[in-house]
């Protein structure tokens, strides 16, 4: 007997139904899997500390650890703090384009513009160095980072910089410079096996010092800034994780490091800047009129330094928190040798530039600079070859072009 016509269409519908039902179960099923997998905006990624929870991010970041495989004695795997800043994104291009492995974290703080920041991890990115967003107080943060990655160094150049800053936000240097760098030594002393560190002190621990040129050995106890006092804390601090957990430990005593990609916040920067604008710049003179100098390092000499200092830090001793003997505990100073005046670094950079510069000669304030800096490098010399070779003008040139390429690309031609 034929079925009636309600039964045909009630079976059509029910055959809909089920095929419905599937097609919706196997698309929330994909729906489920990717927003499991896959961070939220994949298209934009944030690089941030959320991101870490995805696979996808933890494969990068494996991959961006990972030494090339031709480089030669197997290559580091090291963590750079700081790596969207100035010297950190020099440092980590020229780690990897050895062929280290280079893992980058960076908080992307607004002490000046972040977008230079942003700038600089895009650069980064193509060179395959993978840069995390997040603060070295984290310290969940930096233990995930060691559970994906057993990093042999840390370059730890993560900081509140600026000698002047420091009376403004005093807060911001207590915790990035001392509360920071406790943190990121606390996760290295546990991590099994300790990776070595080497980290930025600064010039500006001598101080008041007199004796030039500054040596490692000179007397560093009085500092004329807050910031002066957070990087000899760090030295100090540094000796106590040295002592009782067997970490390496380097710091380099940096001389006002100035090149392309540079900081917005020193004067070589701004002076170029505020000329180009017609805008007033204040030159500082000591007492009786004498003139403020300082030995001012190009980049890439420094950089040298920095990858000198990696690959002789030796090894830490200790694991899971516990020392098993001595290790390296060794300051360096990385300068230039030569101190040259402000007034005769803007003398360059009006030749430069083609401008004459508004200058304003006042009295240096009681803001925390020192009169006169100058280095001895003849330990870094001797123990990893360090041997600066860019003088201010030539130095100061390959900024200049940089800057006028990166800020004002129509002005190029009235370069000299
Ligand atoms: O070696 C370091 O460890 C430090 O180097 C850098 O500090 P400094 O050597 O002070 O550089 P920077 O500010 O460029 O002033 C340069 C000169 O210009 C003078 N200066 C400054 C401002 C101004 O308006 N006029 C002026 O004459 C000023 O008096 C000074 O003589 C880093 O910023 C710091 O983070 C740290 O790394």
């Amino acid at each position: 007997m034929d079925k009636p016509p309600l039964f045909h269409n009630l079976l059509r519908h029910q055959i809909t139904l089920v095929k419905f039902v599937s097609w919706a179960c196997i698309f929330l099923g994909l729906l489920l899997f990717f927003t499991l997998h896959y961070p939220h905006d994949s298209i934009t990624p944030r690089y941030s500390r959320s991101d870490l929870e995805y696979p996808v991010y933890q494969s990068e970041i494996q991959r961006s650890a990972r030494p090339a495989p031709d480089r030669r004695g197997g290559g580091l795997r090291v963590l750079v703090t700081g790596a969207a800043g100035f010297v950190g994104m020099h440092v980590s291009t020229a780690l990897r384009r050895r062929g280290d492995g280079v893992v980058g974290l960076d908080n992307f703080n607004a002490y000046y513009d972040p977008s230079l920041k942003y700038a600089r991890r895009a650069l980064l990115q193509r060179e395959g160095v993978y840069v995390v967003e997040g603060d070295i107080n984290d310290v969940a943060l930096l233990e995930k980072l060691f559970g994906l990655v057993q990093f042999t160094h840390v370059m730890h150049l993560a900081a509140q910089a600026g000698v002047r800053y420091a009376m403004k936000n005093p807060a911001s240097y207590v915790h990035s410079n001392i509360a920071g760098f406790v943190s990121l030594l606390e996760v290295c002393k546990s991590a099994n096996p300790q990776p070595a560190i080497v980290w930025a002190s600064s010039s500006s621990v001598y101080g008041l010092n007199t004796k030039v040129p500054f040596s490692e050995t000179d007397q560093t106890d009085q500092p004329s800034s807050l910031y002066a006092a957070t990087k000899k804390a760090g030295e100090e601090i540094a000796h106590t994780y040295n002592h009782i957990y067997g970490l390496s430990l380097t710091g380099l005593r940096f001389f006002t490091v100035y090149g392309p990609w540079g900081r917005p916040d020193m004067a070589y920067f701004f002076f170029t800047k505020d000329m180009l604008r017609k805008k007033k710049i204040n030159i500082f003179e000591g007492p009786n009129k004498t003139t403020v100098a300082r030995d001012f390092t190009y980049i890439d000499d420094i950089v040298k330094g920095c990858l000198g200092a990696l690959d002789t830090a030796g090894n830490s001793t200790g694991s899971g928190g516990v020392k098993k003997g001595p290790a390296p505990l060794r300051v360096f100073n990385l300068g230039n040798t030569s101190p040259v005046p402000v007034g005769k670094l803007v003398e360059i950079l009006e030749n430069l530039l083609n401008v004459q510069g508004k200058k304003v000669v006042l009295p240096m304030p009681a803001n925390g600079d020192v009169l006169f800096t100058h280095a001895n490098i003849s330990l870094a010399r001797h123990e990893f070859g360090y041997d600066p070779t860019t003088d201010l003008e030539t130095g100061l040139r390959k900024f200049v072009k940089w800057y006028m390429e990166y800020y004002q690309p129509l002005d190029r031609a009235s370069l000299v």
